[in-house]
């Protein structure tokens, strides 16, 4: 059954290098949410199609100067941390988590809070176009409830983990699971109470099996997680590499990379996707594709937390899944336009070195368009779940973007003017699993 057909031109990825544009196109979605035919404007039933829809009521033309995306999925996301995006960037990460973030993230124990923040943080993704998120919560669950109920009552597609941390060395007295028993009867209880909280709704967020990184879990929490993930066949979520200090923690405490570390204990899955992998070794990279774990590509934390930048380019040549993360709040930007921008002028700074006497990689660069893939089918695959294409048998998540006007007519030049010009106000609508949420 038929619910909405939409008319208007759009983009949708094709793979890394290609974007296909449909001009006119009729986007076919059932009453599932789900994408049903794409009839193109040669198509022979182009005419009748739409003149049926139109006296049942169901065509929705989509203004001239208006163009259609597919929704962006934004891969790293800590959701208790939106009240400071933006906030103490200058601290390197290990005082940003000890003296900001820990104590920000031990206030969810107050539901209250959760309340106030978690409904302003899922309107704001939706109104800057991102249509599905991979979210960190805290350790506490009532909270964590509150931020999957938003999801639901404001229409985001959203997979949420309860975030596990009990190592006394690294997390402070009064943030921390008390101990690795607490941490995975926790996580268990959540993916129960989380399952039940979605039951019979078609936006039932996905619970994700979630260490914080390495060094904030004990072995036994890791190890545990790792068979939580196992048992319940689950996503899992973490940092992988993401900074000097977390590497050398690695090597120091285990004699181990972290890649090598979270593979011992079954967490480097093909269900996991790990955030920033900015030190990744030539080795650790194979041991990412070998494992088919995707990655979370954070430009702009990674510029403050990151001491390096992502081999993006490389890691998209070797054919590792991988997709775009806002990482709020290290990075300050919920927009994945901002983040897809940053993407492509860090590869460009890869390419070209940073300073006069630095030569740089050769071919690190991408271009906006390889962006795009990212930020949608990239996303898509990093979750196996059917979204960020326009096409039979996707979800109908998509984004209404309004042009600048003096529009090249060449249709990739208008897509990559737009990528690089969109700001939230340029967003004129948003549907996610078929319906228009408000924005
Ligand atoms: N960027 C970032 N890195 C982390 N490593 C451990 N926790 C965090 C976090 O909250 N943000």
């Amino acid at each position: 059954m038929i619910k909405t057909v939409l008319q208007g031109d759009f983009y949708t990825a094709v793979d890394p290098q290609t974007v296909a544009y449909h001009a006119q196109a009729l986007i076919v979605i059932d009453q599932s949410g789900m994408i049903e035919r794409i009839i193109e404007s040669t198509d022979a039933d182009y005419q009748t199609s739409r003149q049926a829809a139109q006296i049942k009521d169901q065509l929705v033309e989509v203004p001239k100067g208006q163009v259609i995306l597919p929704g962006f999925i934004d891969l790293h996301l800590h959701a208790p941390q939106w009240p400071q995006a933006g906030l103490a960037l200058d601290k390197p990460l290990a005082n940003w988590l000890n003296d900001y973030t820990f104590p920000l993230e031990a206030k969810y124990r107050d539901l209250a809070y959760a309340k106030q923040v978690y409904p302003d943080l899922v309107q704001n993704l939706l109104a800057n176009g991102t249509t599905t998120v991979l979210f960190f919560g805290t350790i506490h669950n009532p909270a964590n409830l509150v931020l999957a109920q938003a999801c639901m009552d404001h229409g985001l597609r959203a997979l949420i983990g309860r975030v596990a941390m009990d190592n006394p060395e690294q997390t402070p007295d009064y943030y921390r699971d008390a101990s690795s028993q607490v941490a995975l009867q926790a996580t268990e209880d959540f993916i129960q109470q989380l399952t039940a909280l979605g039951q019979g709704q078609a936006l039932a967020p996905i619970p994700v099996i979630t260490p914080r990184f390495v060094p904030s879990c004990t072995p036994t929490t890791l190890q545990g997680l790792g068979k939580l993930a196992a048992q319940y066949d689950l996503p899992i979520q973490s940092h992988l590499s993401e900074s000097d200090w977390e590497h050398h923690y690695a090597i120091e405490h285990y004699g181990h990379h972290d890649a090598n570390v979270l593979d011992h204990f079954g967490l480097l899955t093909d269900r996991a996707v790990m955030a920033h992998a900015t030190q990744l070794t030539l080795t650790d990279e194979q041991l990412v594709a070998d494992r088919h774990t995707a990655i979370a590509h954070c430009p702009i934390s990674n510029a403050y937390f990151g001491n390096g930048t992502l081999a993006t380019r490389r890691l998209m040549d070797r054919g590792i899944k991988l997709g775009l993360g806002s990482d709020i709040s290290g990075g300050y930007s919920v927009s994945l336009y901002d983040n897809l921008r940053q993407a492509v002028t860090v590869s460009q700074m890869r390419t070209d070195g940073v300073t006069n006497q630095d030569q740089g990689e050769a071919d690190a660069r991408i271009s906006i368009r390889n962006a795009f893939y990212l930020a949608t089918v990239g996303g898509g695959q990093s979750l196996h779940l059917p979204i960020g294409q326009i096409a039979p048998g996707f979800q109908a998540d998509l984004q209404l973007v309004q042009e600048r006007p003096l529009a090249p007519s060449d249709p990739i030049e208008r897509l990559e003017r737009l990528l690089y010009q969109t700001q939230s106000n340029h967003i004129q609508a948003v549907m996610v699993n078929g319906d228009f949420v408000k924005v």
